[in-house]
Protein backbone atom coordinates (compact mmCIF):
# COMPACT_ATOMS: atom_id res chain seq x y z
CA UNK A 1 0.00 0.00 0.00
CA UNK A 2 1.33 3.46 -0.92
CA UNK A 3 0.44 6.74 1.05
CA UNK A 4 -2.18 6.96 -1.84
CA UNK A 5 -3.54 3.65 -0.85
CA UNK A 6 -3.99 4.60 2.96
CA UNK A 7 -5.76 8.11 1.97
CA UNK A 8 -7.92 6.50 -0.13
CA UNK A 9 -9.58 3.99 2.10
CA UNK A 10 -9.94 7.70 4.77
CA UNK A 11 -11.72 9.11 1.97
CA UNK A 12 -13.51 5.50 1.53
CA UNK A 13 -14.67 5.59 4.84
CA UNK A 14 -15.65 9.28 4.75
CA UNK A 15 -17.59 9.24 1.46
CA UNK A 16 -19.46 6.95 3.08
CA UNK A 17 -21.20 8.85 5.51
CA UNK A 18 -21.95 11.98 2.82
CA UNK A 19 -25.59 12.87 4.13
CA UNK A 20 -25.32 11.84 7.48
CA UNK A 21 -22.61 14.26 9.09
CA UNK A 22 -24.28 17.97 8.69
CA UNK A 23 -23.90 20.47 9.59
CA UNK A 24 -19.97 18.77 9.68
CA UNK A 25 -18.32 17.52 7.23
CA UNK A 26 -17.39 13.94 6.88
CA UNK A 27 -13.99 13.09 7.74
CA UNK A 28 -12.15 9.81 7.51
CA UNK A 29 -8.47 8.60 9.30
CA UNK A 30 -6.37 5.57 9.05
CA UNK A 31 -3.47 4.92 11.08
CA UNK A 32 -1.12 2.83 10.47
CA UNK A 33 2.63 1.61 11.46
CA UNK A 34 5.25 -0.28 9.20
CA UNK A 35 2.75 -1.13 7.15
CA UNK A 36 0.06 -2.29 9.45
CA UNK A 37 -3.36 -0.25 10.31
CA UNK A 38 -3.56 0.19 13.44
CA UNK A 39 -7.02 2.23 13.35
CA UNK A 40 -10.01 3.20 10.82
CA UNK A 41 -12.55 5.70 11.78
CA UNK A 42 -14.82 8.13 10.29
CA UNK A 43 -16.96 10.79 11.99
CA UNK A 44 -20.14 9.46 11.97
CA UNK A 45 -22.87 12.46 12.88
CA UNK A 46 -22.55 15.89 13.93
CA UNK A 47 -21.76 16.16 18.05
CA UNK A 48 -20.17 13.02 18.12
CA UNK A 49 -16.47 11.56 17.85
CA UNK A 50 -14.54 13.03 14.96
CA UNK A 51 -12.84 10.64 13.04
CA UNK A 52 -9.17 10.99 14.64
CA UNK A 53 -10.97 9.85 17.74
CA UNK A 54 -12.20 6.81 16.26
CA UNK A 55 -8.84 6.04 15.02
CA UNK A 56 -6.66 6.30 17.44
CA UNK A 57 -9.06 4.81 20.37
CA UNK A 58 -8.81 1.59 18.13
CA UNK A 59 -4.66 2.05 17.76
CA UNK A 60 -4.24 2.88 21.19
CA UNK A 61 -1.08 2.82 22.58
CA UNK A 62 0.13 1.52 19.91
CA UNK A 63 -0.34 5.01 17.64
CA UNK A 64 3.00 6.12 19.36
CA UNK A 65 5.52 6.55 16.21
CA UNK A 66 2.32 6.13 13.97
CA UNK A 67 1.58 8.11 10.97
CA UNK A 68 -1.98 9.32 10.14
CA UNK A 69 -4.13 9.77 7.36
CA UNK A 70 -6.89 12.38 7.27
CA UNK A 71 -8.91 13.66 4.76
CA UNK A 72 -9.60 16.86 6.63
CA UNK A 73 -7.10 18.93 8.68
CA UNK A 74 -7.34 18.22 12.22
CA UNK A 75 -9.45 20.55 14.03
CA UNK A 76 -7.65 22.79 16.73
CA UNK A 77 -11.08 24.21 18.26
CA UNK A 78 -12.73 23.25 21.64
CA UNK A 79 -15.95 22.90 19.93
CA UNK A 80 -18.83 19.52 20.68
CA UNK A 81 -15.29 17.32 20.57
CA UNK A 82 -11.65 18.30 21.74
CA UNK A 83 -9.07 19.57 19.13
CA UNK A 84 -8.18 16.67 17.16
CA UNK A 85 -4.72 18.20 16.57
CA UNK A 86 -3.93 18.05 20.68
CA UNK A 87 -5.48 14.28 20.07
CA UNK A 88 -2.60 13.27 17.89
CA UNK A 89 0.44 15.49 19.71
CA UNK A 90 -0.85 13.38 22.94
CA UNK A 91 -0.70 10.42 20.91
CA UNK A 92 3.21 11.29 19.87
CA UNK A 93 2.32 10.22 16.24
CA UNK A 94 5.47 10.53 13.81
CA UNK A 95 3.83 11.79 10.74
CA UNK A 96 0.26 13.17 9.95
CA UNK A 97 -0.26 13.01 6.16
CA UNK A 98 -3.53 16.02 5.66
CA UNK A 99 -5.79 15.55 2.44
CA UNK A 100 -6.71 19.37 2.80
CA UNK A 101 -6.96 22.22 4.71
CA UNK A 102 -10.38 23.20 6.84
CA UNK A 103 -11.39 26.51 5.67
CA UNK A 104 -13.73 26.64 8.86
CA UNK A 105 -12.46 29.82 10.56
CA UNK A 106 -11.82 28.00 13.87
CA UNK A 107 -9.72 25.75 11.98
CA UNK A 108 -7.41 26.95 8.78
CA UNK A 109 -4.47 26.16 8.80
CA UNK A 110 -4.40 26.39 12.66
CA UNK A 111 -4.65 22.77 13.24
CA UNK A 112 -1.72 21.98 10.91
CA UNK A 113 0.51 25.33 12.88
CA UNK A 114 -0.23 23.15 16.24
CA UNK A 115 1.07 19.69 14.84
CA UNK A 116 3.70 21.67 13.29
CA UNK A 117 4.83 23.29 16.44
CA UNK A 118 4.53 20.13 18.59
CA UNK A 119 7.32 18.52 16.41
CA UNK A 120 5.00 16.45 13.97
CA UNK A 121 5.61 16.07 10.52
CA UNK A 122 2.51 17.10 8.40
CA UNK A 123 2.15 16.87 4.98
CA UNK A 124 -0.77 18.45 3.07
CA UNK A 125 -2.23 17.79 0.05
CA UNK A 126 -2.55 13.77 -0.63
CA UNK A 127 -5.51 13.09 -2.50
CA UNK A 128 -6.29 16.71 -2.04
CA UNK A 129 -8.55 17.18 -5.17
CA UNK A 130 -11.05 14.17 -4.17
CA UNK A 131 -10.80 15.27 -0.52
CA UNK A 132 -12.16 18.81 -1.73
CA UNK A 133 -14.59 17.41 -3.63
CA UNK A 134 -16.29 15.31 -1.17
CA UNK A 135 -16.49 17.83 1.07
CA UNK A 136 -17.65 20.54 -1.51
CA UNK A 137 -21.17 21.98 -0.09
CA UNK A 138 -19.54 22.14 3.10
CA UNK A 139 -16.92 24.59 2.09
CA UNK A 140 -19.21 26.75 -0.10
CA UNK A 141 -21.02 27.22 2.71
CA UNK A 142 -18.56 28.10 5.23
CA UNK A 143 -17.31 30.34 2.86
CA UNK A 144 -20.37 32.16 1.65
CA UNK A 145 -22.55 31.22 4.36
CA UNK A 146 -25.24 30.46 1.50
CA UNK A 147 -26.16 26.90 0.71
CA UNK A 148 -24.56 24.83 -2.08
CA UNK A 149 -27.09 24.58 -4.86
CA UNK A 150 -27.55 22.03 -6.86
CA UNK A 151 -30.34 22.78 -9.62
CA UNK A 152 -32.18 19.16 -10.97
CA UNK A 153 -34.08 19.02 -14.42
CA UNK A 154 -35.12 15.89 -15.70
CA UNK A 155 -36.64 16.36 -19.29
CA UNK A 156 -37.26 13.80 -22.70
CA UNK A 157 -34.13 14.57 -25.24
CA UNK A 158 -36.14 17.71 -26.79
CA UNK A 159 -35.78 19.64 -23.75
CA UNK A 160 -39.78 19.11 -21.82
CA UNK A 161 -40.50 18.84 -18.15
CA UNK A 162 -44.08 17.94 -18.57
CA UNK A 163 -46.91 18.06 -21.61
CA UNK A 164 -48.86 21.27 -22.40
CA UNK A 165 -51.55 19.96 -19.68
CA UNK A 166 -48.52 19.24 -16.65
CA UNK A 167 -48.42 15.50 -17.24
CA UNK A 168 -44.92 14.43 -16.55
CA UNK A 169 -44.85 10.94 -14.89
CA UNK A 170 -43.06 9.25 -15.55
CA UNK A 171 -40.10 10.52 -17.73
CA UNK A 172 -37.00 9.51 -16.13
CA UNK A 173 -37.20 5.81 -15.04
CA UNK A 174 -36.72 3.69 -11.99
CA UNK A 175 -32.20 4.24 -11.69
CA UNK A 176 -32.56 7.57 -12.92
CA UNK A 177 -35.20 8.29 -10.14
CA UNK A 178 -33.17 6.17 -7.07
CA UNK A 179 -30.20 8.39 -8.22
CA UNK A 180 -32.73 11.27 -7.48
CA UNK A 181 -33.41 10.05 -4.12
CA UNK A 182 -29.87 9.81 -3.20
CA UNK A 183 -29.23 13.19 -3.97
CA UNK A 184 -32.42 14.40 -1.59
CA UNK A 185 -30.44 12.44 1.28
CA UNK A 186 -27.42 13.87 0.68
CA UNK A 187 -28.65 17.61 0.38
CA UNK A 188 -29.73 19.16 3.34
CA UNK A 189 -33.14 20.91 2.07
CA UNK A 190 -35.22 20.28 -1.16
CA UNK A 191 -36.53 23.44 -2.94
CA UNK A 192 -39.66 23.54 -5.41
CA UNK A 193 -42.14 26.36 -6.37
CA UNK A 194 -45.75 25.87 -5.59
CA UNK A 195 -46.75 25.54 -9.28
CA UNK A 196 -44.80 22.03 -8.73
CA UNK A 197 -46.70 21.54 -5.75
CA UNK A 198 -49.99 22.01 -7.31
CA UNK A 199 -49.45 20.03 -10.21
CA UNK A 200 -47.54 17.29 -8.83
CA UNK A 201 -48.57 17.34 -5.41
CA UNK A 202 -44.87 15.63 -4.75
CA UNK A 203 -43.83 14.15 -1.63
CA UNK A 204 -39.94 15.41 -1.96
CA UNK A 205 -39.13 12.58 0.53
CA UNK A 206 -36.18 10.02 0.38
CA UNK A 207 -37.84 7.08 -0.68
CA UNK A 208 -35.16 4.58 -0.83
CA UNK A 209 -34.83 0.62 -0.36
CA UNK A 210 -31.94 0.87 2.00
CA UNK A 211 -33.65 4.36 3.67
CA UNK A 212 -32.28 7.42 3.66
CA UNK A 213 -32.53 11.13 5.48
CA UNK A 214 -35.49 12.98 4.33
CA UNK A 215 -34.14 16.78 3.48
CA UNK A 216 -35.97 19.41 4.97
CA UNK A 217 -38.83 20.95 2.12
CA UNK A 218 -38.38 23.99 1.15
CA UNK A 219 -41.79 26.03 -0.98
CA UNK A 220 -41.49 29.14 -2.78
CA UNK A 221 -45.31 30.32 -2.47
CA UNK A 222 -45.74 34.25 -2.70
CA UNK A 223 -49.56 33.89 -2.16
CA UNK A 224 -49.68 31.35 0.00
CA UNK A 225 -51.72 29.59 -2.42
CA UNK A 226 -50.60 25.72 -1.76
CA UNK A 227 -53.62 23.09 -1.50
CA UNK A 228 -54.63 22.41 1.56
CA UNK A 229 -54.68 18.40 1.31
CA UNK A 230 -50.78 19.13 -0.21
CA UNK A 231 -48.85 16.12 0.72
CA UNK A 232 -46.21 18.15 1.98
CA UNK A 233 -48.56 19.41 4.44
CA UNK A 234 -49.69 16.58 5.82
CA UNK A 235 -46.70 14.20 6.31
CA UNK A 236 -44.47 14.37 8.96
CA UNK A 237 -41.26 15.05 7.34
CA UNK A 238 -40.22 18.85 7.52
CA UNK A 239 -41.64 21.56 5.41
CA UNK A 240 -40.90 25.40 5.30
CA UNK A 241 -43.06 27.60 3.32
CA UNK A 242 -41.56 31.24 2.29
CA UNK A 243 -44.09 33.55 1.59
CA UNK A 244 -44.60 37.41 0.80
CA UNK A 245 -45.95 40.19 2.76
CA UNK A 246 -49.46 39.83 2.26
CA UNK A 247 -51.56 36.40 3.20
CA UNK A 248 -52.90 35.75 6.35
CA UNK A 249 -50.28 33.29 8.38
CA UNK A 250 -51.66 32.80 11.44
CA UNK A 251 -54.64 30.99 9.82
CA UNK A 252 -52.48 29.01 8.29
CA UNK A 253 -49.95 28.49 10.75
CA UNK A 254 -53.36 27.14 12.93
CA UNK A 255 -53.79 24.70 10.21
CA UNK A 256 -50.12 23.59 9.87
CA UNK A 257 -48.71 23.83 12.80
CA UNK A 258 -45.61 21.82 11.75
CA UNK A 259 -44.85 24.01 8.65
CA UNK A 260 -42.52 26.80 9.14
CA UNK A 261 -43.97 29.64 7.58
CA UNK A 262 -41.33 32.57 6.99
CA UNK A 263 -43.23 35.43 5.56
CA UNK A 264 -41.31 37.90 3.75
CA UNK A 265 -41.99 41.70 3.67
CA UNK A 266 -42.12 42.09 -0.04
CA UNK A 267 -43.83 40.20 -2.59
CA UNK A 268 -40.83 40.19 -4.60
CA UNK A 269 -39.03 36.67 -3.27
CA UNK A 270 -35.38 36.97 -4.07
CA UNK A 271 -33.39 33.98 -4.79
CA UNK A 272 -31.01 35.83 -3.03
CA UNK A 273 -33.18 36.47 -0.28
CA UNK A 274 -34.36 32.78 -0.47
CA UNK A 275 -30.55 31.68 0.01
CA UNK A 276 -29.77 34.29 2.77
CA UNK A 277 -32.34 33.13 4.65
CA UNK A 278 -31.76 29.27 4.12
CA UNK A 279 -27.54 29.85 5.11
CA UNK A 280 -28.88 31.03 8.19
CA UNK A 281 -31.04 28.36 8.80
CA UNK A 282 -28.01 26.27 9.11
CA UNK A 283 -28.69 24.37 5.59
CA UNK A 284 -25.71 23.79 3.70
CA UNK A 285 -27.05 22.00 0.44
CA UNK A 286 -29.77 23.27 -1.61
CA UNK A 287 -31.46 20.70 -4.13
CA UNK A 288 -33.62 22.52 -6.43
CA UNK A 289 -36.67 19.99 -8.27
CA UNK A 290 -38.08 22.59 -10.04
CA UNK A 291 -40.32 24.56 -12.11
CA UNK A 292 -39.10 26.02 -14.96
CA UNK A 293 -39.51 29.16 -13.60
CA UNK A 294 -37.77 28.68 -10.48
CA UNK A 295 -34.65 27.14 -12.70
CA UNK A 296 -34.63 30.20 -14.41
CA UNK A 297 -34.42 32.51 -11.35
CA UNK A 298 -31.81 30.37 -10.07
CA UNK A 299 -29.87 30.31 -13.85
CA UNK A 300 -30.44 34.17 -14.55
CA UNK A 301 -29.00 35.21 -11.19
CA UNK A 302 -25.63 32.65 -11.57
CA UNK A 303 -26.55 31.17 -8.46
CA UNK A 304 -26.24 27.85 -8.48
CA UNK A 305 -23.18 25.66 -8.12
CA UNK A 306 -23.88 21.86 -10.36
CA UNK A 307 -26.59 21.09 -12.07
CA UNK A 308 -27.89 17.60 -12.22
CA UNK A 309 -29.89 17.17 -16.09
CA UNK A 310 -31.44 13.52 -16.27
CA UNK A 311 -32.49 13.31 -20.30
CA UNK A 312 -34.59 10.51 -21.01
CA UNK A 313 -34.53 8.79 -24.74
CA UNK A 314 -38.00 10.34 -25.74
CA UNK A 315 -39.20 13.21 -28.12
CA UNK A 316 -42.03 14.86 -26.63
CA UNK A 317 -42.40 17.67 -29.02
CA UNK A 318 -44.70 20.99 -28.66
CA UNK A 319 -43.68 24.50 -28.79
CA UNK A 320 -46.38 25.03 -25.99
CA UNK A 321 -44.87 21.53 -24.09
CA UNK A 322 -43.47 22.72 -20.52
CA UNK A 323 -39.36 23.07 -21.17
CA UNK A 324 -36.54 22.45 -18.30
CA UNK A 325 -36.14 26.41 -18.14
CA UNK A 326 -38.37 28.99 -18.40
CA UNK A 327 -38.56 32.70 -17.34
CA UNK A 328 -37.43 35.19 -20.43
CA UNK A 329 -34.93 34.66 -23.04
CA UNK A 330 -32.12 36.47 -22.91
CA UNK A 331 -31.59 38.77 -26.32
CA UNK A 332 -27.73 37.50 -27.48
CA UNK A 333 -26.72 33.32 -27.46
CA UNK A 334 -23.13 35.46 -25.47
CA UNK A 335 -25.91 35.57 -22.35
CA UNK A 336 -25.82 32.18 -21.61
CA UNK A 337 -24.46 30.66 -18.30
CA UNK A 338 -21.29 29.07 -19.46
CA UNK A 339 -20.86 25.83 -17.84
CA UNK A 340 -18.50 22.64 -18.06
CA UNK A 341 -19.40 19.15 -18.35
CA UNK A 342 -17.85 17.50 -14.85
CA UNK A 343 -19.60 13.63 -15.62
CA UNK A 344 -21.31 11.86 -18.12
CA UNK A 345 -23.22 8.63 -16.53
CA UNK A 346 -25.58 5.92 -18.51
CA UNK A 347 -28.18 5.03 -16.15
CA UNK A 348 -30.35 2.48 -17.02
CA UNK A 349 -31.82 3.97 -20.27
CA UNK A 350 -31.27 7.52 -19.21
CA UNK A 351 -28.25 9.27 -19.22
CA UNK A 352 -27.43 11.68 -15.87
CA UNK A 353 -24.85 14.87 -17.20
CA UNK A 354 -23.54 16.72 -14.17
CA UNK A 355 -22.07 20.19 -15.23
CA UNK A 356 -20.79 22.75 -13.37
CA UNK A 357 -19.95 27.03 -14.13
CA UNK A 358 -16.96 26.97 -15.47
CA UNK A 359 -13.38 28.54 -13.77
CA UNK A 360 -13.52 31.67 -15.49
N1 LIG B 1 -41.56 13.51 -13.69
C1 LIG B 1 -40.31 13.28 -13.22
C2 LIG B 1 -39.81 14.04 -12.16
N2 LIG B 1 -40.63 15.00 -11.62
C3 LIG B 1 -40.25 15.81 -10.63
C4 LIG B 1 -41.33 16.62 -9.95
O1 LIG B 1 -40.86 17.91 -9.83
C5 LIG B 1 -41.63 16.00 -8.59
O2 LIG B 1 -40.46 16.11 -7.81
C6 LIG B 1 -42.03 14.58 -8.79
O3 LIG B 1 -43.37 14.58 -8.93
C7 LIG B 1 -41.49 13.71 -7.70
O4 LIG B 1 -42.52 13.39 -6.80
P1 LIG B 1 -42.14 12.65 -5.41
O5 LIG B 1 -41.42 13.69 -4.61
O6 LIG B 1 -41.22 11.50 -5.74
O7 LIG B 1 -43.44 12.24 -4.85
N3 LIG B 1 -38.56 13.82 -11.70
C8 LIG B 1 -37.77 12.84 -12.24
O8 LIG B 1 -36.63 12.64 -11.80
N4 LIG B 1 -38.23 12.08 -13.29
C9 LIG B 1 -39.48 12.26 -13.79
O9 LIG B 1 -39.87 11.55 -14.72
N1 LIG C 1 -15.84 16.29 11.48
C1 LIG C 1 -14.51 16.51 11.76
C2 LIG C 1 -14.00 17.82 11.82
N2 LIG C 1 -14.84 18.87 11.60
C3 LIG C 1 -14.45 20.25 11.89
O1 LIG C 1 -14.84 20.56 13.22
C4 LIG C 1 -16.07 21.30 13.21
C5 LIG C 1 -17.11 20.62 14.07
O2 LIG C 1 -16.59 20.54 15.39
P1 LIG C 1 -17.54 19.89 16.52
O3 LIG C 1 -18.71 20.81 16.64
O4 LIG C 1 -16.65 19.84 17.73
O5 LIG C 1 -17.92 18.50 16.00
C6 LIG C 1 -16.53 21.32 11.76
O6 LIG C 1 -17.18 22.53 11.45
C7 LIG C 1 -15.24 21.18 10.98
O7 LIG C 1 -14.58 22.41 10.83
N3 LIG C 1 -12.69 18.03 12.11
C8 LIG C 1 -11.86 16.96 12.38
O8 LIG C 1 -10.71 17.15 12.74
N4 LIG C 1 -12.32 15.67 12.30
C9 LIG C 1 -13.63 15.42 11.99
O9 LIG C 1 -14.00 14.24 11.95
ZN1 LIG D 1 -11.47 17.02 15.20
Amino acid sequence: MTHDDYMKVALSVAEATVGQTSPNPSVGAVVVKNRKILGIGSHLEPGKEHAEVHALKQAGSSAEGADIYVTLEPCSHYGKTPPCADLIIEHKLRKVYVACLDPNPAVAGKGVEKLRQAGIEVEVGLQETRATELNSKFFHFIQSKRPYVTLKVAMTLDGKTATSTGDSRWITSEKARIDVHKQRHIHDAILVGVNTVLKDNPHLTTRLPQGGKNPIRVILDTHLKIQEHAFVLNDDAPTKIICGSNPDIESFKLKHPNVQVIQLTTDDITTEDVLDILGEQGIQSLYVEGGSTVHATFIERRLFNECHWYIAPKLLGGADAISAVGGKSPTFMKEAALLEFTSVEQLGQDIKLIVRPNKE
